[in-house]
């Protein structure tokens, strides 16, 4: 056990293991207290204004662009800065958990960069919350390496390979329940940035790169403004150069799509680019219109192609935005993973293939693969569209590209029907995704698709949809009704690996975020108060 030096106000209330003080630095703490005392009464404002926007939208108002901000959209005249060192080629991003094994496993997977997940892929355990950045701050000393219980021995191999870390901390929503700053819960965002930061700031800058960062879930230009504050308070904190920080936006709300230019402009001295989080984005288009009947009723979850038209118009938005302002444009995640299934492999890598060469062709800068043995397939595609000598697509403007919001909202011409497969799909995924979830893993391979905390959320809020819209299964006829739902739940644990009482926990979080009167926002909150 190690012992905290806490500076004034701050309590840590989560056991403090070996090593735990590299981490949890008077410095580290010393910032986390300084960012929550500066920002954190306007993070509960800004997440206040989302249940106000969503209340809007269920009393019919649509989202729209906002014109509050048109001259920042029709100002022809900035940019943002210039590609940050390390961040010049992203054609292969590789995307996964800090754990030390995928830490190393990822360092070594030939990717051009990594998105050091402590959101979509992780579990806030606290024990990953400090072991992230452990992990992390070991892979840049060059000490890290693991053995696995089968005595498999794990080193980085050829250092000067290494993808671009570009660590991903939590959204807005997320509390940080084990360190309280003047007897407050803090912001799992401020937490995860502030202790990445100080552990590996400097660390990066020595290697001649940066600190960089994709932050998720956003839902609007002000949440923007916020990182942006939190990153002038962090480089000022350190001492380093303002604009060292770099940022890569997820749009992956509904809210946001409205919000690109804005989001980049706020971040513009910080910027690294945006990146299509479809995922989430699908959920979040699913929660923001859950109330608003039979035009925003999105079809079983495996049927919603990113060629189905409201997908397509925001990544050919999102594609323009970036390109016009100077900024990368990552694409998002195919969900497939390779499999030992020759079958089922063969159709992941067809899928990944034909996924990646729209991105590449609609002149992505580069996307995201779930799995090492992906990154080779996505390096190729997009190493085949870019021009000679070229290492992205920026100069690819797309000018041919204009998206209304009439395109943006256009859901009710998604092919595809609710039935009732996709219904016990869907409750088989969110069951064996929180069972996996609340034992501290945060990304799994379930039905051969990478499933994380995005995906989940989708089959959850369809869930809650349908039963809200009163939505009737296509193949089977049947109304879908909380009490169907309380029925099949029992027959579709019947069939999932183990036993039904290891789903007992699982199954209530799923009966509060799927079935319950009111929506829960985020799964991951109930799941994490059941968290020690
Ligand atoms: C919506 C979004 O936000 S997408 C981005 C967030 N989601 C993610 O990042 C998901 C990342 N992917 C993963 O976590 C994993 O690929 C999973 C859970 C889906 C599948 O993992 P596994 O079941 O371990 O797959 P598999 O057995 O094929 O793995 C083979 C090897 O590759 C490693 N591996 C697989 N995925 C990754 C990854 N993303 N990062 C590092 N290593 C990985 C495994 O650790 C394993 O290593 P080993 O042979 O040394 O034991
Ligand atoms: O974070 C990515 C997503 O698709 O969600
Ligand atoms: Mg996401």
């Amino acid at each position: 056990m190690s012992t905290l030096k806490l500076p004034d106000g701050v309590e840590v209330t989560g056991p403090v293991k070996d090593r735990y003080e590299e981490i949890l630095s008077p410095k580290a703490l010393e910032l986390i207290a300084k960012l929550h005392r500066k920002l954190n009464a306007r993070r509960l404002e800004l997440l206040a204004a989302r249940e106000e926007r969503v209340k809007k939208v269920a009393a019919g108002e649509d989202l729209d662009f906002l014109p509050e901000t048109k001259n920042i959209r029709e100002d022809d005249s900035w940019k943002v800065a210039p590609l940050a060192p390390g961040l010049e080629d992203r054609r292969v991003e590789m995307t996964g958990p800090t754990d030390r094994k995928m830490t190393i496993n990822a360092l070594n997977s030939g990717a051009k960069a990594w998105l050091a997940d402590q959101e979509d892929a992780n579990t806030p355990m606290w024990g990953n919350v400090v072991q992230g950045p452990m992990n992390l701050m070991d892979a840049l000393d060059g000490t890290i390496d693991f053995t696995s219980p089968e005595g498999k021995e794990y080193k980085l191999v050829e250092p000067e390979k290494q993808p671009t870390i570009i660590v991903r901390p939590r959204g807005w929503h997320l509390p940080e329940k084990h360190i309280l700053v003047d007897g407050e819960e803090t912001s799992g965002s401020l937490v995860d940035f502030a202790l990445y930061l100080t552990a590996c700031g400097q660390k990066q800058i020595d290697r001649g790169k940066g600190p960089y960062f994709y932050c998720p879930k956003m839902e609007s230009h002000l949440e923007a403004r916020l990182w942006n504050d939190a990153f002038v308070i962090g480089q000022d904190f350190l001492g380093i150069p303002q604009g060292t920080i770099r940022a890569t936006c997820l749009i992956e709300t509904f809210p946001a799509a409205f919000e690109m230019e804005e989001i980049l402009y706020e971040l513009r001295d910080h910027s690294s680019g945006l990146n299509a989080g479809r995922w989430d984005y699908l959920f979040s288009v699913i929660k923001t219109y859950r109330t608003r009947g039979a035009d925003f009723i999105v079809p079983d979850r495996n049927t919603v192609t990113m060629t189905v038209p409201f997908m397509r118009a925001y990544t050919e938005l999102l594609v323009r935005t970036c390109h016009k302002r100077g900024a990368s444009a990552i694409g998002g995640m195919a969900a497939f993973i390779p499999s030992k299934d020759e079958a089922v492999n063969k159709n992941a890598f067809e899928k990944l293939n034909a996924d990646k060469s729209r991105e590449a062709n609609d002149g992505f800068d580069g996307s995201w693969v779930a799995h090492p043995g992906m990154v080779q397939a996505c390096d190729e595609v997009f190493s085949a569209k870019f021009a000679e000598g070229k290492t992205n697509q920026l100069d690819n403007l797309r000018e041919d590209v204009e998206v209304t919001a009439a395109q943006l909202l256009d859901v009710k011409s998604t092919p595809g029907e609710v039935t009732e497969a996709g219904l016990r799909a869907n409750i088989d995924i969110a069951l064996q995704y929180l069972r996996s979830w609340l034992a501290g893993r945060g990304a799994v391979g379930i039905h051969n698709l990478m499933e994380d905390a995005a995906t989940a959320e989708i089959s959850r809020s369809q869930i809650w949809q349908q039963i809200k819209n009163e939505v009737t299964t296509a193949d089977t006829g049947k109304l879908i009704t909380k009490e169907l739902v309380l029925e099949l739940i029992d027959e579709v644990i019947a069939e999932l690996p183990g036993e039904a009482s290891d789903y007992d926990d699982a199954k209530e979080t799923f009966l509060e975020v799927a079935v319950a009167d009111d929506y829960a926002n985020f799964l991951t909150l109930p799941a994490y108060e059941r968290m020690p």
